[in-house]
């Protein structure tokens, strides 16, 4: 049967709903519909984890009123409950829809807490609204009361105290980081084994989910999107850089872990989630999480070899290499499947690669840690052998941005491309006054 309801109940999440007298208006939300009120805000409806999140920009030159205090070209997430005042225009309250259980089209359906609960930390309110879950950190929505501003609250739980000493040395100096394109650090709290990282808040969600939400494209930005994303990493890692910082390997190598200032194409970046030092723990979980498939041929030695350091900075310009390269094919250079795509060649024949890295098979592992870890391996050996399959029927047609990738993937740490010199690279510095001039106008004088 076609479903002609062009708005399907489950679909719509959140409704907006006008409080002044007399008039009355509904403004409906679901799940990646953007809505934009006259000139004013721009609303948009991201599914997390599970729940929803409403943001609202605002794109006006008056500002708008959020319970009572008023924001400026910025993006807020609304809560249920939450009143947002256009001045001298409408005043709407912000209801999220609840889901019963019946209701759900499926599991993933959003349910949305009505009153999320609150607890206060410091200057600030943590609210129980989830805005993402890593390995070792749960992120919630917090305000802060005396500066009337929405924040991520980042809590960390340190098995062990010095744990957590190391990770207050880092936070030191990412506090005193400054820089449009990275995830700024507010303030610090500690309380008992939990660490709370008030961070700048981000509600365009992660770069990793943006790109695959471009399913009409197979998962391909364009260029000029791409383009512009990477410029502002290529900043970004400009700003850490020039001050000797770096993610230090694995931290930040994840496109995930680059964050979308507010929703929408051509988004604003924000670099996240580096150099806050992880638990032991983290690098021997590599194995498990996959994460290495963003590491550099270096610290995949270095991860079986423990001797073997290896340095930052090149490594954040392979990882840069890397979302470069997924931006514009919609593939991962080195973490995919041979067998799907008859076009990609496999580099080295399977007992070879198990051979090279002397896998220590466990004899309890079921059948699926088994292909996991063999796929491991694959990845581990296509980053080793450093041979990359540049598709022709993608890059053709790119052949400026296919020779950034390429100085950037350089597999010694030496000779690779470095941040400086992609700025300079033809790809980007044939475009740079209107990169300039985007940037300009999205970054430093938009929200
Ligand atoms: N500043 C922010 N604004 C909004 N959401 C955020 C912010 N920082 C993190 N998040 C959300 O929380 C999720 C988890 O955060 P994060 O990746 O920092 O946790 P982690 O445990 O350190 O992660 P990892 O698994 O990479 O080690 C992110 O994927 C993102 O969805």
């Amino acid at each position: 049967m076609v479903n002609n309801d062009p708005c399907p109940r489950r679909h719509v999440c959140a409704k907006l709903v006008t409080v002044n007298k007399g008039r009355k208006e509904v403004i409906v939300l679901s799940i990646n519909k953007p809505v934009t009120i006259g000139r004013h805000p721009k609303l948009c409806v991201r599914s997390g984890t599970g729940g929803i999140i409403v943001s609202c920009q605002d794109l006006s030159t008056n500002g708008l009123v959020l319970n009572g205090h008023m924001i400026r070209r910025t993006s807020v997430i609304l809560m249920h409950g939450d009143i947002l005042e256009i001045p001298s225009s409408l005043t709407f309250k912000c209801l999220h829809i609840w889901a019963e259980p019946n209701d759900k089209g499926n599991i993933f359906d959003p349910t949305p807490p009505l009153q999320p609960a609150q607890k206060r930390v410091g200057d600030y309110v943590v609210t129980s609204h989830c805005l993402g879950s890593g390995s070792f950190a749960t992120v919630h929505l917090a305000v802060n009361k005396h500066k009337h501003r929405q924040v991520a609250c980042k809590t960390i739980k340190a098995r062990k105290g010095h744990e957590l000493s190391q990770v207050w040395k880092e936070v030191k100096i990412l506090l005193s980081l400054n820089h449009p394109n990275i995830n700024r650090v507010y303030d610090v709290d500690q309380n008992g084994n939990f660490l709370h990282i008030f961070l700048e808040l981000c509600t365009g969600g992660d770069l990793f989910t943006y790109i695959i939400s471009h399913q009409e494209t197979e998962n391909r930005l364009c260029e000029g999107e791409a383009k512009y994303i990477m410029f502002q990493l290529l900043k970004g890692l400009t700003y850490l850089h020039d001050k000797l910082i770096s993610h230090r390997g694995m931290e930040f190598h994840l496109p995930e872990n680059i964050l979308l200032y507010t929703p929408g194409p051509y988004p604003r970046i924000q670099i996240a989630d580096f150099g806050l030092a992880r638990p032991k723990a983290y690098q021997e979980t590599l194995n498990v999480c996959g994460t290495v498939s963003y590491l550099p041929p270096e610290g995949i030695l270095a991860l079986d070899n423990k001797h073997l350091g290896y340095v930052g900075m090149p490594s954040d310009c392979w990882s840069a290499g890397v979302i470069l390269f997924i931006m514009l094919s919609g593939f991962h250079p080195f973490d995919y499947d041979a067998s799907s795509d008859s076009d990609w060649l496999e580099v080295v024949p399977d007992s070879q690669e198990l051979d090279l890295l002397d896998l220590q098979q466990d004899t309890q592992c079921s059948q699926f840690s088994q292909s996991y870890a063999r796929n491991e391996n694959r990845v581990k050996q296509r980053i080793l052998s450093g041979e990359i399959e540049f598709k022709d029927s993608i890059w053709r047609n790119l052949p400026r941005a296919r020779d950034l990738v390429g100085r950037l993937l350089i597999r010694s740490p030496l000779n690779r491309g470095t941040v400086y010199s992609s700025m300079q690279s033809a790809w980007i510095a044939d475009d740079l006054p209107a990169l300039e001039a985007a940037y300009f106008d999205r970054v430093l004088a938009g929200p």
